[in-house]
């Protein structure tokens, strides 16, 4: 689905993202783990053209990416949901996932409001009405409204009570379940289990883990190691 190799990337000189490769296979779960300024985020910003490497590759489906602008990368079906969730606060729900997808999208406002029943409730709702929970189920409703086959979410639990960041974990495996690959981000580790296939921790924008759930859970340490908790 999609292939990283060995991308450098930089915000001015800072070399943030030093020799990075991982490989998402379609349908699965991929978390990215890691402490602040481990350089999560900047990898999910290589990966959509935000940040051009410098160095290195990104390769999705046959099609490499790596030089590519962000809404071209976007075209191609990948939906990124940034950690500021940037929704239009004087939009009502609807509105919000109107403005970004197509009329006959397979994820269609119906399909959407199954998978999110509490959106449903708030349609009519304007934006700056919304909880924190509900703002990032409708910034993720957005992504799928342009029918992504890969889905990357950028910390989608950050200041959500444990309640709201189980059932949004729920969702993400039910949208998995849909065939749609994932790739998150999460400081929340307990809660990504359920949902993850195969984990990466980074550390000063190096992997020093890749390995599947339960590879993960056999090395307990590296929850101290490198994620402090
Ligand atoms: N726009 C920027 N300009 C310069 N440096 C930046 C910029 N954005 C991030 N950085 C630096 O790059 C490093 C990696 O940041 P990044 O946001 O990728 O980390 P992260 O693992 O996502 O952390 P967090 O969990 O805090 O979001 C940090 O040292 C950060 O200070």
């Amino acid at each position: 689905m999609i292939s990283v190799k060995n991308i450098h990337s930089y915000y001015g000189k800072s070399h943030i993202i030093q020799g990075l490769s991982f490989d998402v296979a379609p349908g699965e779960c991929f978390t990215f783990l890691g402490r602040n300024g481990a350089g999560k985020t900047t990898t999910l910003r290589s990966i959509m053209g935000l940040v051009t490497p410098k160095q290195g590759s990104i390769t999705f489906g046959d099609t490499d990416i790596t030089r590519m602008k962000p809404y071209q990368i976007a075209r191609l079906g990948i939906g990124y949901v940034p950690e500021e969730r940037q929704i239009f606060s004087a939009l009502s729900v609807e509105e919000n996932m109107l403005i970004a997808g197509r009329d006959d999208a397979a994820w269609s406002l119906e399909r959407i409001y199954e998978l999110f029943p509490r959106l449903a409730e708030r349609r009519n709702n304007m934006g700056n009405e919304l909880s924190g929970g509900e703002q990032q189920m409708l910034a993720i409703a957005r992504a799928l409204r342009l029918d992504p086959q890969l889905l990357i979410l950028d910390e989608p639990t950050e200041g959500l009570a444990p309640l709201i960041i189980d059932m949004l974990l729920n969702t993400i495996q039910l949208i998995k379940k849909e065939h749609v690959t994932i790739i998150l981000v999460e400081q929340n580790v307990n809660a990504t289990l359920v949902v993850t296939d195969q984990y990466c921790i980074l550390q000063q924008g190096v992997s020093v883990f890749k390995g599947s759930c339960n590879e993960f859970c056999h090395r307990p340490e590296l929850k101290e190691q490198y994620l402090g908790v």
